[in-house]
Order: C-alpha cells, then sequence, then structure tokens
C-alpha cells in the first residue's frame, strides 16, 4: 500500500508548455464528459435518437480507446515543481466526475472552494447526497491540513449533517484547528446561500513513510 502510493507520485519531466497543453487538450474532454453524465440522466430524446447518440459515443470511445493508459493517474510533477492530481475523485482537471474546478488556498490557512451540484450528485430527492458532500469535505479538510504545513491521511472523518443540503451553488471551506504531533485536527462546512448544511471535523495523520518521504511528495502549493 505504503510503496504504490510513493510509486504513483512521479516527475515525468514534463516541460510546463506541454503540460499547458494537456490541460487544454484533456480538460474540455472532461467538461464534455460531465455534461454527457447529466444528460444521460436527463434527456427525453426517443429512442431511435438514443440508439443514434450511442452510436456517436461507440465511435468517440473507438477513438479514445487507440492510446490509453490503464491504471489510476496518480500525482505527477515536473522540474519546476507544478504538481498534478488530474484523477482526483473530487478536483482532477480530468476526473469527469470531479464536482471542484478550483481549490483555493488563503495566506491565513483557510481553504474555500465554490462549486455547483448538478442532478448526477442526488440523494434525497432534489437534495445532494450525504457521501457527496462528505466526499468533498474530506477533500476540502485534507487540503487544508497540506496546505497549512501538515499532510496527512484521513484518519477520522465525522460529518454532521444540519440540514439538507441542496443541488446547485455550494460553498466549502476548512482549516486547520490544531495540531498535535503527526495528527492535524481540521474543521470546516458545506453552506449554501441560506448558511451551513453541513460540518465536519477531521483527523488527518501524518504516517511514518510520508515524514520519511516527505520532499518528493505533493505538498506543494502549486498543486493543479
Ligand atoms: C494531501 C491532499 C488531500 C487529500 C485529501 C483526501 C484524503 C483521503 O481521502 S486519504 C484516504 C482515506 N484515508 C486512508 O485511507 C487512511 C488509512 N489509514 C492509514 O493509512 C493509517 O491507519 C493512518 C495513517 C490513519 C494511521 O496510521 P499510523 O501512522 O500507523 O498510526 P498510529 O501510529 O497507529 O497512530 C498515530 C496516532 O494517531 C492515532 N490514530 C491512528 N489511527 C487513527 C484514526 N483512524 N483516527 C484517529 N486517530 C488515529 C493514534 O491513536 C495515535 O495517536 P497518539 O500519537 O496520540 O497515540
Amino acid at each position: 500500500m505504503t510503496d504504490s502510493i510513493l510509486d504513483l507520485h512521479i516527475n515525468d519531466g514534463l516541460t510546463d508548455e506541454e503540460i499547458d497543453h494537456e490541460k487544454n487538450t484533456y480538460g474540455p474532454l472532461a467538461e464534455d464528459v460531465r455534461e454527457l453524465i447529466l444528460l444521460a440522466l436527463q434527456t427525453r430524446v426517443d429512442a431511435d435518437d438514443v440508439a443514434r447518440a450511442r452510436e456517436h459515443l461507440a465511435a468517440a470511445r473507438e477513438i479514445l480507446e487507440r492510446d490509453r493508459e490503464t491504471g489510476p493517474y496518480g500525482t505527477r510533477y515536473n522540474d519546476s515543481g507544478r504538481y498534478r492530481t488530474w484523477g482526483n475523485a473530487v478536483m482532477g482537471l480530468r476526473n469527469a466526475i470531479a464536482p471542484i474546478g478550483e481549490i483555493h488556498e488563503e495566506p491565513d490557512g483557510r481553504v474555500w472552494a465554490d462549486f455547483r451540484l448538478n442532478p448526477a450528485y442526488e440523494g434525497p430527492a432534489g437534495h445532494t447526497h450525504g457521501g457527496v458532500t462528505a466526499l468533498v469535505l474530506d477533500q476540502i479538510l485534507g487540503d487544508a491540513a497540506r496546505a497549512g504545513g501538515h499532510p496527512g491521511m484521513t484518519g477520522t472523518l465525522t460529518v454532521r449533517y444540519r440540514r439538507r443540503t441542496p443541488l446547485g451553488a455550494l460553498h466549502a471551506e476548512a482549516r486547520i484547528d490544531r495540531v498535535e504531533g503527526r495528527k492535524t485536527f481540521v474543521k470546516g462546512h458545506i453552506a449554501d446561500a441560506e448558511g451551513v448544511c453541513v460540518e465536519a471535523e477531521g483527523i488527518f495523520i501524518a504516517p511514518q513513510w510520508m515524514i520519511e518521504h516527505r520532499e518528493n511528495l505533493d505538498t506543494s502549493p502549486r498543486r493543479e
């Protein structure tokens, strides 16, 4: 387990220009697929049109499969310190299910994101699935720990659902509460326009392997 995490931290030697090219090539593809996920849920066209659309999708899949990787994306970086976690389930640029585009880090340690959850994230009718809000909070709280200089794995995440979280425009934020040795305690929440919907507290623990290999890991503020 430990080795596989370190094995997936790879300096792939790309130039900044090559990274920008990849970003401009594959980012819009993920956007299109994100839109397709919603369309699969919402389209009302008839069976013939669905069949026709599926033929086009099969053709697109055939093109995309001509040259592909098979494993997880991991964390990739280059010599100028640009870290890419583009497969990340919450904010990966190339991951069509990732609901967050950008997570901001403030000098005072606050980490935040404004994002939208469309109906593909539904749990209770018309509202956000509780597992999705927990997913977002795990990432935001973990990022607050990392941005504050205390990266760790989630040991415990305690989530309190104070009221139903609507779909649509949401805001998430977190900051470090305290640090006790290898354990970092982080607090955060998700809010809609009316106020806080979900609160969370996380304990992020730096395992020994992470401390030993810290200089090679994803602790850079220049993560994208
Ligand atoms: C960095 C970018 C942001 C990433 C955001 C996404 C975050 C994630 O989703 S991470 C994935 C989910 N988490 C995991 O898979 C973690 C799996 N678990 C582990 O790897 C280990 O159990 C880990 C790292 C949590 C603790 O392992 P280890 O370092 O061996 O702990 P150990 O030496 O037993 O205990 C150290 C301290 O932590 C405490 N502790 C151990 N496990 C936990 C836990 N699960 N919860 C709370 N405290 C714990 C111990 O009591 C001990 O405390 P003290 O020092 O006061 O006695």
